[in-house]
């Protein structure tokens, strides 16, 4: 791996086998992310963004097969870890989620216990990662609730999370999750459930994080103003494949997969939609035992070419500012978007 990279996937197959078929929820994933970098991952429900996340942090649903691929990891601590070869719930992969990789997701409950207070909570795995002493644990567990901009600090950590607002039960999951100095955070759609003033509150709370710490950002959203705000590149998934990978100026100003156009062609914009009614992607994301044949956008494709993206499917094109798109058409984009 190259100095700056931090993770690195590469061709990695998620597979659920289920009554219907077998379902390629993931189908030869590859992208990386650099030390201190904020990559957004966007696409529509159902695309794989979460599944692939979860394979990162080797926390699979129970009927999923880790179906090929490598996953690796290299901290700031410098040591390099193969996530993809560590069994799921071992030592390994438990000291690495704890030690290098916090998550954060829409429903702070699933990573916080109702019946432990926030303080308990974040001394606990202080405690067992950094191996502070109770006093030095809880100094610090104080120290991290201001550092995410709650409110009394000292007090709030003897609260439950049921005695919190959402927004601050959202602060406190990310204190938790940034408690060990990770180098990587996987965001998983964090402020889809807050109202526009909290996410914008949340978000501006991340990139100060990110900041201060230095530690990267793998942001999983379905929204492509949350990602103009925060990433500093984009993936975008599409039926469980990046369809398109490049800066977040190039994916905004000169984006070369069609689908990627769709879906900036579906972002409301300020004064220009209002009242008018916003253009949605037509179609509906294709059944997952029956993928089409070929490029699997092309039924929904208005560039698509008969005999061409249903047949065959789309290599890599990759582009000199660091872009990529599987569009047998994106030389032509390329041009279109440079005249
Ligand atoms: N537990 C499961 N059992 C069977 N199939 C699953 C399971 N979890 C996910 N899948 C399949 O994997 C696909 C990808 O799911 P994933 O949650 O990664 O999508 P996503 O892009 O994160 O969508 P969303 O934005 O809705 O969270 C789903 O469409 C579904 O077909």
């Amino acid at each position: 791996m190259p100095a700056e990279r931090l993770l690195d996937l590469e061709d990695v197959h998620v597979h659920f086998p289920m009554r219907e078929g077998l379902v390629k929820a993931v189908n030869g994933v590859t992208y990386h992310v650099d030390k201190g970098e904020v990559l957004g991952i966007v696409g529509e429900s159902g695309s794989g963004k979460s599944i692939t996340a979860r394979a990162i942090m080797r926390l699979l649903p129970r009927n999923a097969q880790a179906a090929g691929g490598r996953i690796r990891l290299r901290p700031r601590t410098g040591e390099e870890f193969e996530l993809s070869a560590l069994e799921r719930n071992s030592r390994a992969v438990r000291q690495v989620r704890g030690n290098h990789i916090g998550m954060i997701f829409q429903e702070p409950m699933t990573a916080l216990s109702p019946v432990h207070t926030i303080g308990d909570q974040i001394c606990r795995t202080i405690q067992l990662h950094m191996g502070l002493d109770k006093r030095a644990a809880r100094a610090r567990a104080a120290d991290l609730l201001a550092r995410v901009r709650m409110p009394r600090p000292q007090q709030m950590l003897d609260n439950y999370p049921h005695q919190l607002s959402g927004g601050m039960r959202q602060r406190a999951m990310i204190a938790l999750a940034i408690s060990c100095n990770p180098s990587l955070l996987i965001a998983d759609e964090p402020t889809t459930a807050l109202d526009v003033t909290t996410e914008a509150q949340i978000l501006d709370l991340l990139r100060e994080l990110q900041a201060e710490s230095g530690m990267a950002i793998v942001f999983i959203t379905h929204n492509f103003g949350v990602v103009a705000d925060i990433a500093d590149r984009v993936a975008v998934m599409y039926l469980g494949r990046i369809v398109e990978t490049a800066s977040v100026d190039d994916i905004f100003y000169a984006p070369k997969h069609p689908y990627t156009r769709a879906l900036l062609n579906s972002i409301p914009r300020l004064g220009v939609d209002q009242g008018r009614r916003l253009p949605t992607i037509p179609g509906m994301v294709p059944d997952p035992f029956s993928v089409p044949a070929g490029c699997a956008f092309n039924p929904r494709c208005t560039h698509a070419v008969a005999g061409v993206c249903d047949v065959e499917t789309p290599p890599q094109r990759q582009f000199a500012n660091g872009q990529s798109a599987r569009c047998h058409f994106a030389d032509t984009f390329a041009e279109a978007a440079h005249a």
